[in-house]
C-alpha cells in the first residue's frame, strides 16, 4: 500500500512575510539560504558567476513554452509588439552554456522552453523559480503558452486553463518524495485567467473559451490514442474515456499544466496556461493538418499573451 500525504505547504514555509507582501519571487526551501553558491545547472547560470539582479531584476512576465524553436519566435515577436529598440534577430540565447533549455529576454519578457513532459518541465520551474528568487524580481506573472488536444472543440480554439487536472479529473498533481506519494493543489489564478479571457475575446480571428486541461504523463496511451506503438483498449473505451472527461469539463490535454500550476501554487506565483487545441480527440489521434496551419494555430495563444501583457504595461506606467 502506498503511503500518500497531502502537501501542508505550512510545515516547510521559510519565507518573510515581507516578501508576500512586496510581491517578490519566494523560493519555499529553508536549506538555500544557508548554501554559499547556487548553481542552475540546466541554465548554466549561478549567483556566484553571474549577476542575477542586474541581469533579470527587472522581469515582470515569464512566457513559457515546449520547444525551443517557438520560444525564440516568441521571443522575436514580442520585441516587435513592445516596440523595443534593436533588431530583433538578435536576441541571444541567455542558455547557449547547455542544450537543455533556451531563454531570451526581451525587455520585461522572460521567453523559457521546458521540454515535452512533466520531468522536463518541473527541472526548468525549480531552477527559474530560484533565478527569479535570486534577482529579486517583483510582482511576476508566468503564463504557459502551448498546444494540446481539443475535446468537442473546433480546432484552432485557444483554452485558458480554469482548473488543471490529471488522468482522473481531479485538481491535483502526485509526487513522489521520498518514497510517499504527495498530493498537491493545482490551483490556478482565476483573475488571471478572467483577463485572459477579455484579450482573446477581443481577437476575432479565433474562439477563445475557459474550460478544464487534463495533463498525462504520455502523448499516446496516456492520451487515450490508439495510434501508438502500444495500445491496450478499444476504439469504444478511447470514446467513452473522453466523453467522461468532457462531461467533468475537460476541453483540452497536455502533458505540463498540473505541476506547472502546482509549483506556481506552492510558491504564489501567479500563473496561467494558454494553449491552442490542435486536432479534435473525438474526431482522431494523428496531427495530419498542413505545417503553415500549424504555425499560424501556434502564434494564437502568443497573440492573445502579447495583448494581455501590452495591457498591463500600460496600466504599470
Ligand atoms: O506545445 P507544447 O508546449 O510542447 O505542449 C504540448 O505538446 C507536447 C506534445 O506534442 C507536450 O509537451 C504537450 O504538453
Ligand atoms: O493531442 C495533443 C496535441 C498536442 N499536445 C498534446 O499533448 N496532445
Amino acid at each position: 500500500m502506498r503511503p500518500t500525504l497531502t502537501n501542508k505547504p505550512e510545515a516547510f514555509e521559510t519565507e518573510k512575510i515581507d516578501d508576500k507582501e512586496n510581491g517578490l519571487v519566494r523560493v519555499m526551501n529553508p536549506h538555500l539560504a544557508s548554501m554559499p553558491e547556487d548553481f542552475l545547472y540546466h541554465f548554466a547560470l549561478g549567483t556566484k558567476t553571474h549577476d542575477l539582479q542586474a541581469m533579470f531584476g527587472d522581469v515582470k512576465f515569464v512566457c513559457v513554452g515546449g520547444s525551443a524553436n517557438r520560444m525564440k519566435a516568441f521571443g522575436q515577436f514580442i520585441h516587435g509588439e513592445l516596440g523595443l529598440n534593436g533588431d530583433s534577430s538578435d536576441i541571444r540565447d541567455i542558455c547557449e552554456g547547455t542544450d537543455r533549455y533556451c531563454m531570451y529576454k526581451i525587455g520585461p519578457v522572460l521567453s523559457i522552453s521546458h521540454g515535452m513532459g512533466v520531468p522536463s518541465i518541473s527541472i526548468m520551474l525549480h531552477e527559474l523559480i530560484k533565478l527569479l528568487h535570486h534577482a529579486k524580481c517583483r510582482d511576476v506573472i508566468i503564463i504557459r503558452m502551448g498546444t494540446s488536444g481539443g475535446i468537442g472543440l473546433e480546432p484552432g480554439t485557444v483554452v485558458i486553463t480554469g482548473t488543471a487536472v490529471d488522468s482522473f479529473f481531479q485538481p491535483q498533481f502526485e509526487q513522489i518524495i521520498l518514497g510517499k506519494v504527495i498530493t498537491h493543489s493545482t490551483e490556478l489564478d482565476k483573475d488571471l485567467a478572467l483577463l485572459l479571457l477579455n484579450c482573446g475575446q477581443e481577437i476575432p480571428d479565433f474562439q477563445t473559451i475557459i474550460g478544464n486541461t487534463m495533463c498525462t504523463h504520455d502523448f499516446y496511451e496516456g492520451q487515450g490514442r490508439l495510434d501508438g506503438a502500444l495500445c491496450s483498449f478499444s476504439n469504444k473505451e478511447k470514446q467513452e474515456y473522453l466523453k467522461n472527461a468532457y462531461e467533468a469539463g475537460v476541453r483540452n490535454i497536455e502533458m505540463e499544466s498540473a505541476v506547472f500550476a502546482a509549483m506556481c501554487h506552492r510558491c504564489d506565483l501567479k500563473a496561467a496556461v494558454v494553449c491552442v487545441t490542435l486536432l479534435n480527440r473525438l474526431d482522431g489521434d494523428q496531427i495530419t493538418t498542413p505545417h503553415e496551419v500549424l504555425v499560424e494555430y501556434q502564434m494564437r495563444p502568443q497573440k492573445l499573451v502579447s495583448r494581455f501583457m501590452k495591457q498591463q504595461l500600460e496600466l504599470l506606467k
